[in-house]
Parts: C-alpha cells; structure tokens; sequence
C-alpha cells in the first residue's frame, strides 16, 4: 500500500534527536533526515499523492493543523521514509508550480510516460510514488525546461531513496528517454484529426483537460475558443486582493504595503479597493496582510457584489454564503449600517464566515443562519429588498485556480447541480419582498447553468422579469440578454455569471 507510512531508511539518512534547544524542531523527537534528496521534489511527490488520495489520507490531515508547515514535514517523513532538509522560499515557489502544473498537466504527462514506458501494462501498474515522480520529472524537463541532467539526476536519487533501487533505475530509463525524444523535437504527441471524438480526445490529451469539457466547450464556443480557453486555465493564476475599507484600509494603504514588500501589482480597472498580484502572493501571507487588512477575491466575484449594488442601511439575504467572500465585501460596501443575513448549510465554512466577519470587522452587521435555505424559505418570515443566490455550481470558470477540479468534476455532475439551482432558486425567491431584487450567479461559465437556468426560473416564476446589469458593471462584462459574465479569456479573470431578477409582484 502505497499510502503506508514507510519505515525505511536509506544510506542517506541520519537518525537525529533533537532536545528543547536543538536546531530542529523540538516537537519531533527523531527525524530522518536527509540531506541528498532534493526538497522540493520530496515534498511536491508527497503533497501529489495527498492529493490525488485525500481520502485515504484524510485522517491525517485531520492531525494538528491542516498538513501544511511542519506538519507537513511529518507527513513527507511518514511516507517516504525520510524528511528532507526545511523548504526555503525558493523551495516553496518550485513546490506551488509543481504541484499546480503536474496536476494540471496530469493527462498530457502521462500520455508521454505512458508512451515511452515499455508496455502499456507497465504504465497501468505502476505504483503511486513512482508515477509522481516521473509526472514531476516530465513536468520540470517538458514544461519547465529545467536542465535535463539535474532533473534526472535527481528524480533517480528520490526514487531510489524513497523505493528503491530499482524504481530509481526505471525512472532513469524512462527519463532518459524522454531526453532524447525532446532534443530530436519528437515527442509522442497526438494529432487532432478524424472525426469529432477523435480530435477532442487529442486535444484533452495535448491541453490536458477531460475529454467531456472539450466536447462541450467546442459544442457551445467552437474549437478556437475551446482552445484558448483550456490555455488559459493552464496559466498560472493570478490573485486580487481587496482592501479591508471596514477597517479603515483604503487601495492605497495596501499598495503601499505591497510596494513595501516588494510584490508586483497593478490596481483593478473595474473595482476601486482591489488590486491584482500575479506573484508574491506568499510574501502578503507572511506578512500577515491577510488578518483583516485585504483579503483574497477574485474581481469576477467583487464584481458579482457590485450586481447587487449594495447601499447603506440595506437589508440583504445573502442565501449560500460560506465562506464568505461576498458577504464580506456586501457587508463593507454597507459602511456599517444595514444587515447581511448569511445563511448557509455547510456549518465549518459558516463559521469561517463568522470568524472572518469578525477580523473584519464587520461581525455587527452580519448574523449567521446555518440552514438547509430549501427547509429555512419553507418556514421564515425573513424578506428582504435584495437577495443573492451565490449558487453551488460546477466551477468551471475557477479551473486556472482550482488545479485538480477538472479531474473531480464529472459530466453527471451537471445535470445534479442543475436541479439543485433550480429548487434553490425557488426557495431564494420566496424570500425577495415585492419590487425587491433576486441576484442569481455562479462561478460557472456554462450557459446550461447560466442563462439556462434564469429561463427556466422564469418560465416557473412570471412575476419575475430581468433587470438588466447596465449601470452596475462595466458594459463590456454585459450580455445581450443583461447578464453579466466574466470570461477568463477575454476578461483574464476567473469566471461568473450574474442575473438581476426583479419581483414584480
Ligand atoms: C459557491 S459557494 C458560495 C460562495 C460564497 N457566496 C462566497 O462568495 O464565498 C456555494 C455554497 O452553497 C452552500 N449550499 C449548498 N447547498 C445549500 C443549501 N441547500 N442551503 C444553503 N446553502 C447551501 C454550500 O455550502 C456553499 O458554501
């Protein structure tokens, strides 16, 4: 079981004990460690497996904390047998880009190893470890133009520490290999010809997305769009911060900061308290620029809140509301007079929601409800003049940030998450009070849970009628219909969509 904590040691490994003053971290009585094997390498294979098995590893990560820092140097130790020496920045950096972009690449990488491995049944029963890190060893030759000699060199020496010397000896085989088709500039790579099956299945393989997203995406934008838009969630994210005005921090106070931490930004064209950070984004963590003083929004998301157009001394019912984000934001846009109503069913991420309001503060103006919003519409009073359905979707408008959701999401998926809209969008409905407004949006940028949807709703729902969202975003974000949507590819944002449905009667 590849999962199992390992009790090996190798020749390079050290038993150390540590006391109270020792240069190690004291809470760890003996360590393994190891100083030959590449750290980052080590802990990008681990994480790789944590990944792609979470639930076998869920226990785990349910110990001290969430698996990150130095708990996640116990993990390494529990799995490969051995921890190498403590991440620098630089070793964090090479950990974020290959974890993100070997998951990302998951299935362009191991159409390759698979290509170059003797037979397919040696690719099939190749055991977890390995895989990760010959993915890693792909990834870093292929897509990272990483010397060759140095990723083999040390993609071997992993191997053989954490397996043994034979799995080190196949991943150089295998490695080599791929070395030399690179130079010849002849990598096994498929062609996109034959009919429609056959073409999305070679372009899942050569932009590394299921087989069922490019086939939709191709239905509804054609094959060119299809294209950029897979490139796109294959680019590095970028992250927008918003700048905490309920506490008084203004967009400048936080460039400031960022200037004084030396990240690049540039401030958002669209809404006033954000500003755009491509990297860094660790250094704002550090720093603690995250405690209140800015938090982590996509503008597609401030801009899903500017749709509602929140005004002070406004009631709004925020219906899906975990973790937040918008809350937040709706909250500080109400400069302190008014009340967000944030209902949600998951109660973890409702109480993140609170504990955020509360660093924020704006906890004066924001009362939790955690509810099933199906069960709570049934059986409240509550009404309001603004409601928001934050809907739970697919997600595929978040796929550049959200690396591993193009392997979980499934096509049946849809059709569940559909129904699901539907029944919440007629309990979000009975809570708007006449002449009151319904804000629909998800982070999906699929018509079958975008317009799709508010047709539907208001063929079911004729005291509704669309309110266009002139006026609230800027108009090259409007639809014909008046919705709005962001599109990663022409907006290089994530995703979303939203609809202003105003109850007539
Ligand atoms: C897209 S997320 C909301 C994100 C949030 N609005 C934000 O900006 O941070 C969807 C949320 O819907 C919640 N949810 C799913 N089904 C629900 C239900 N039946 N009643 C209430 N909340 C539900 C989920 O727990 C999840 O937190």
């Amino acid at each position: 079981n590849p999962m199992k904590p390992s009790k090996r040691t190798s020749k390079f490994s050290t038993s150390i004990s540590t006391s109270k003053k020792g240069v190690l971290n004291p809470s760890h009585k003996t360590q393994k460690l190891n100083l030959e094997v590449s750290p980052h390498r080590a802990v990008s294979a681990v994480r790789l497996m944590r990944i792609q098995f979470g639930g076998a590893f869920a226990d785990l990560l349910n110990e001290k904390g969430k698996g990150s820092g130095d708990n996640e140097m116990g993990y390494v130790e529990r799995t490969l047998g051995f921890r190498p020496r403590d991440l620098d920045d630089r070793d964090l950096r090479l950990v974020t880009d290959i974890v993100g972009g070997t998951i990302r690449w998951r299935r362009y990488l191991d159409h390759l190893i698979g290509s170059l491995c003797h037979d397919e049944s040696m690719f099939r029963s190749m055991e977890p470890l390995l895989l990760q890190i010959l993915r890693i060893g792909f990834y870093e030759i292929v897509k990272l133009n990483m010397p060759s000699y140095a990723v083999v060199d040390e993609n071997v020496k992993l191997a053989k520490v954490a397996l043994r010397p034979g799995a080190g000896n196949m991943v150089n085989g295998i490695l080599r290999k791929l070395v030399l088709v690179k130079e010849d500039n002849a990598l096994p790579l498929p062609k996109v010809e034959g009919d429609d099956r056959a073409q999305a299945r070679a372009l899942a393989t050569l932009y590394s997305h299921p087989v069922w997203m490019v086939r939709r995406w191709t239905k509804y934008l054609g094959q060119e769009a299809a294209i950029k838009l897979m490139m796109w969630n294959n680019s590095d994210p970028s992250y927008s911060l918003r700048a905490n005005s309920s506490k008084g921090i203004t967009r400048d106070d936080l460039v400031m900061q960022l200037n004084s931490l030396k990240v690049p930004h540039e401030v958002s064209l669209h809404l006033d308290d954000f500003v755009r950070v491509k990297i860094g984004l660790q250094n704002v963590i550090r720093a603690g620029l995250l405690k209140g003083l800015c938090s982590v929004q996509d503008e597609s998301a401030g801009l899903v809140v500017s749709v509602v157009d929140p005004q002070p001394g406004e009631e709004i019912i925020d219906c899906c509301a975990a973790p937040g984000g918008k809350t937040l934001y709706m909250a500080s846009r109400l400069r302190g007079k008014g009340r967000v109503h944030a209902i949600d069913i998951n109660k973890g991420r409702l109480r993140i929601l609170g504990e955020a309001a509360k660093m924020q503060k704006v906890d004066d103006i924001v009362t939790t409800i955690h509810a099933d919003l199906r069960i709570f519409a049934d059986n409240s009073a509550l009404k309001a003049d603004k409601v928001l359905l934050d809907a739970p979707c697919s997600g595929l408008g978040v796929l550049s940030k959200r690396a591993d959701l193009r392997w979980n999401r499934r096509l049946e998926d849809l059709e569940q998450l559909k129904n699901l809209q539907d029944e919440l969008l007629d309990a979000a409905s009975t809570l708007v009070s006449p002449g009151g407004v319904l804000i629909y949006s998800t982070c999906s940028i699929d018509p079958e849970e975008n317009e799709d949807r508010v047709g539907a709703f208001l063929v079911r729902h004729p005291e509704f009628r669309i309110d266009p969202v002139d006026g609230y975003v800027p108009s090259d974000f409007v639809t014909k219909q008046g919705f709005y949507f962001s599109d990663p590819v022409q907006h290089s944002l994530d995703g979303a969509f939203a609809a202003r449905l105003v109850r007539t009667s």
